[in-house]
């Protein structure tokens, strides 16, 4: 189902995710497919506690480091939430934003909303969506890098060079911003805080098998860090200063200046 968003302005998919709903003699691992695109504005506001507070305010904190002639980076775009709230909020001159994904079916999509949005407003900041992944790509001179919920779907031993590249890459003024599901050192907050996460899935219709069966599918692909592990890499990339401004439950979003 499309459904009209006064938000987006044009025709979005309002597919309820119910691809855990029956019970699966093997749970696959979780990959960003058709199947995940279709449901996708629908699984992630019901996954992610605070996850339309975070896009639309990288949108606002962006305006405040695009630099004039600069590119905005949105790694790990999926749709291109962020690249919309980007396209909102950032009147800085002369800059354009480029959505990466390495998701052919995430990238079909949100191309495709690009363009539609293309249509229906003037002056919105040139944007395109490149299928690339983010770990071989060239970065060019950026005033804004955001990572929302992508890093933890990068390889472990593969962050710090990343976040490096993104470093080099930075231009004075601009930053780094990320948003990371966290994992707790502590025992009894790491078991406090999934169990409310879990109260936050139920909350939004997810049965216990869905949560149960969603767990198996991502426990493999996803690999959140501690707030001390982001930190800690995030100086060793040569970051000079690193700054939470977001955290609901066990999802958090972090400023990062070069
Ligand atoms: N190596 C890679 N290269 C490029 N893309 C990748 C790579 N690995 C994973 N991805 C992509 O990173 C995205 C992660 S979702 C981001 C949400 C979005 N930022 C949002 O604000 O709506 C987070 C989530 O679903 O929890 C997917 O689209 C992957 O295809
Ligand atoms: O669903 C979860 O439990 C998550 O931690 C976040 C998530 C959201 C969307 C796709 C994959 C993971």
């Amino acid at each position: 189902m499309a459904a009209f968003s006064p938000v987006a302005g044009f025709a979005v998919s309002q597919d309820p995710d119910r691809l855990f709903a029956q019970p699966l003699e093997r749970v696959p691992d979780f990959v960003f497919n058709e199947a995940v695109v279709r449901v996708f504005p629908d699984m992630i506001k019901r996954s992610v506690p605070g996850y339309p507070t975070i896009v639309e305010n990288i949108g606002v904190l962006a305006a405040q480091f695009a630099q004039p002639h600069s590119v905005l980076y949105d790694l790990g775009s999926s749709l291109g939430a962020v690249t919309q709230a980007l396209r909102r909020h950032v009147q800085t001159a002369d800059c354009r934003v480029i959505a990466v994904d390495n998701s052919a079916a995430m990238v079909e999509r949100c191309s495709e909303y690009l363009h539609a949005q293309d249509a229906m407003f003037q002056e919105l900041l040139p944007a395109e969506v490149i299928e690339a992944d983010i770990l071989s790509l060239t970065l060019q001179p950026t005033s804004l890098v955001a990572m929302n919920f992508t890093l933890q779907f990068i390889q472990p031993e593969r962050r710090l060079e990343l976040l490096s590249r993104i470093r080099q890459a930075l231009l004075p003024g601009g930053a780094l911003i990320l948003s990371e599901k966290l994992r707790f050192e502590d025992d009894e907050q790491q078991a406090l805080l999934t169990e409310l996460h879990i109260a936050f899935k139920r909350a939004n219709g997810y049965s216990e098998l869905e949560i149960a069966q969603k767990r198996n599918a991502i426990e493999n692909v996803m690999k959140p860090d501690s707030l001390e592990q982001h930190r800690e890499r995030l100086l060793a990339a040569g970051f000079r200063k690193v700054v939470p401004w977001f955290q609901c439950l066990n999802f958090a979003s972090l400023i990062a200046l070069p």
